[in-house]
């Protein structure tokens, strides 16, 4: 199965100050999806949509004509509560294309239950999901609602013009997959995380994904973080292009080191990236 780090929608653990109970870890794991046995593991990846562009020139030349190279629509927010059903299909479509119904829909039901039912982090940590949407100009987009009303998670605001999900990013700093610290083995902070990075396959190569990336370097900046890190599986030859385009470097992890990595099938081998942030706010 793909990486199950959770999607997470504008996730802020409260503070102890201003909740000081929770102190609850992420209630917004997915369940373990195990990818059935007849699905090939290369298919999943990077290398499907390096197939495709292979075998479907013709489509991918339509596609070009209806969405130009230079996308000025495109703008890069955080995920809100009505973005919810295309995040998930986002995230399903991008990282298991081969279910069929029931299966896909199940998939994409989960997704969504898991985003609406709200979700926490650890005290102190923070969450988000960042959406490129399309066709949602911000000096257009009108809202209900007020800025401070949240749903669990969430942004409780809904906008009229909410545009259509192309692309999802999440970024946190929960350290979940991060090597701990000293003896106590303390949650690393400082390091931000990127995960579930996904644009939907007709709008690729269109920079969507440096897009979100460099949305995401941002928000880790704004959080304080002098670094930002990820996993990205072995064999994804275009998104490991990606992220060292992107100025991420891989970290050799040392001899007989068990630092922790995405629960997925055993034999997946990932990489492990980091990028060290400068003080600039540039993005
Ligand atoms: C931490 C993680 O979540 S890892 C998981 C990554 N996600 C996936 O594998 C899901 C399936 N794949 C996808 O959703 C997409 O292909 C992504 C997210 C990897 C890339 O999204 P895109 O929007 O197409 O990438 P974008 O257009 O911004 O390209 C950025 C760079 O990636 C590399 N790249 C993207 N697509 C390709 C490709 N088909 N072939 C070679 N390199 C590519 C290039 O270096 C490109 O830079 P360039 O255009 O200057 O050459």
């Amino acid at each position: 199965m793909r990486t199950i780090i959770p999607l997470g929608i504008s996730a802020s653990s409260p503070t102890p100050l201003n909740n000081p109970k929770s102190s609850s870890p992420s209630s917004f794991n997915f369940p373990n999806f195990r990818k059935p046995s007849r699905v090939s593991r290369s298919s999943a990846h990077g290398f499907s949509f390096l197939s495709l562009c292979q075998s479907g020139l013709c489509r991918a030349s339509q596609v070009v004509d209806l969405f130009p190279a230079v996308s000025p629509d495109i703008i890069v927010r955080e995920a809100r509560l009505e973005d919810c059903w295309e995040v998930a299909e986002t995230h399903c479509s991008s990282f298991f294309p081969e279910y069929s119904f029931p299966l896909d829909f199940v998939l994409r039901m989960d997704r969504l239950m898991a985003m609406v039912a709200g979700f926490t982090v650890p005290v102190g940590c923070k969450r988000t999901c960042l959406v490129a949407a399309i066709g949602s100009s911000l000096s257009e987009t009108f809202f209900i609602g007020s800025e401070d009303f949240k749903i669990g998670g969430l942004d409780g605001r809904v906008s009229l013009n909410k545009g259509y999900v192309t692309g999802i990013l999440t970024i946190d700093t929960v350290a979940d997959f991060l090597p701990r610290r000293g003896p106590l083995r303390q949650r690393r902070t400082g390091i931000a995380y990127i995960s579930n990075v996904a644009v939907r396959e007709k709008f690729r190569r269109k920079g969507i994904a440096k897009k979100l990336v460099e949305k995401a370097e941002s928000q880790a900046r704004t959080w304080g973080c002098r670094a930002i890190a990820l996993h990205c599986e072995l064999n994804n030859t275009v998104a490991t292009k990606l992220y060292q385009g992107q100025g991420f470097k891989c970290i050799k992890i040392p001899e007989g080191a068990n630092w922790p990595h995405p629960r997925t099938s055993p034999d997946i081998k990932f990489n492990f990236m980091m990028k060290l942030l400068s003080n600039s706010t540039s993005s």
